[in-house]
């Protein structure tokens, strides 16, 4: 018996929800964005194997990727429950650039709990797992937060209630809208781009950003997409970190300028998103971050739509 999970590409904040407003994309190409793990029947406790176009940049030794650390809360929480661990042999086939605020080190984490739950028939619940997963993400980045891994894996775009026993709910969206996600092909470092910031606010920012957030929230559910749009704005992370991702700003007033009706930095970036309800605007958009955005060979544009469907099971054997 094997199971494979493929785990999306997100966007952290989505500019206006700084740790509590996620999305996961797709791109309409039908590559395939993220990660995927397969796990089989094995012959000692735990055993991993890397593949896939990033495998050289994760950790060389299998007890620091972040896929063990999984296995391990994963055992724990069976154990709570006295239910027995399976020896597993676990592969990762890395896809996604690390560093890159594509949610990177949220694909490796959804995809490996999820693949690891559906191989012992699901004993722990989604809001169970969400939280294992929260807990993954905490300890890579130096802190709690679901916006990458909410929407990896539930799909869509996702808001972080963490109340009344709830982590994530699903916000609706628009239909017609593309991202167009552009990665230059250098790292940000989560954790370093989360030090930067400020640990207190002005008044002024604080009431901008509740309005920015508010707004954009009650725009999606009343299905008004020009303001949704308007209330794209990052008023908390973007303006420390526009120093840490060379051509951003260029690359922004570009997008705007060209028709994207929003535009910013995807997670911690480096990547960078642009919203655009028109498909020749976005890949007008999509050519010219490739030639200016986009630093080496290892960057990368994809025109996307949102996953509705976040973390999915493929190819499984029974
Ligand atoms: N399977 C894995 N996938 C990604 N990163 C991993 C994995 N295992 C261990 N790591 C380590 O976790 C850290 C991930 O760093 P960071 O949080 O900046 O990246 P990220 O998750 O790709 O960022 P982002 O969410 O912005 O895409 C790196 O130090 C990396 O070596
Ligand atoms: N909300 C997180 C996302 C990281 O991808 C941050 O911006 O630090």
């Amino acid at each position: 018996m094997n199971v494979t999970v493929y785990a999306p590409a997100s966007i952290g904040n989505v500019s206006v929800g700084f740790d509590v407003l996620g999305a996961a994309v797709s791109p309409i190409d039908g590559t395939l964005l993220g990660d995927k793990v397969t796990v089989s029947s094995g012959s000692e406790p735990f055993a991993l194997r890397c593949e896939g176009d990033f495998v050289a940049k994760l950790p060389a030794e299998p007890e620091q990727n972040i896929v063990y650390h999984c296995w391990q809360v994963f055992a724990r929480e069976l154990d709570k429950k006295g239910i027995a661990l399976k020896p597993v042999s676990m592969t990762l086939e890395k896809n996604m650039p690390i560093g890159s605020g594509l949610g990177s080190s949220a694909c490796s984490i959804v995809a490996a709990l999820d693949a690891l739950n559906r191989f012992h028939e699901n004993p722990l619940n989604e809001t169970e797992l969400l939280a294992l997963m929260g807990e993954m993400e905490g300890h890579i980045s130096g802190g709690v937060h679901y916006d990458n891994v909410a929407p990896c894996y539930l799909g869509g775009l996702q808001f972080m209630v963490e109340e009344l026993g709830i982590i994530s709910q699903s916000v609706p969206c628009f239909e017609n809208w593309y991202w167009v996600m552009a990665y230059p092909g250098i790292k940000v470092s989560t954790a370093e781009a989360r030090a930067i910031l400020p640990a207190q606010y002005r008044r002024q920012d604080v009431i901008a950003h509740g309005r920015y957030l508010g707004g954009f929230v009650h725009a999606c559910h009343s299905q008004q997409p020009a303001l949704a749009a308007k209330m794209i704005k990052d008023v908390v992370a973007e303006p420390y970190r526009e120093s840490l991702l060379p051509g951003f700003k260029e690359a922004r007033q570009y997008a705007l300028e060209a028709g994207a009706l929003a535009s910013g930095i995807s997670g911690s970036g480096p990547t960078m998103f642009s919203l655009c309800d028109d498909l020749a605007v976005a890949e007008r958009i999509a050519r010219w971050l490739q030639q200016h955005y986009v630093q080496n060979d290892e960057g990368f544009v994809h025109v996307c739509r949102l996953d509705s469907q976040g973390s999915t099971e493929i190819g499984s054997e029974y």
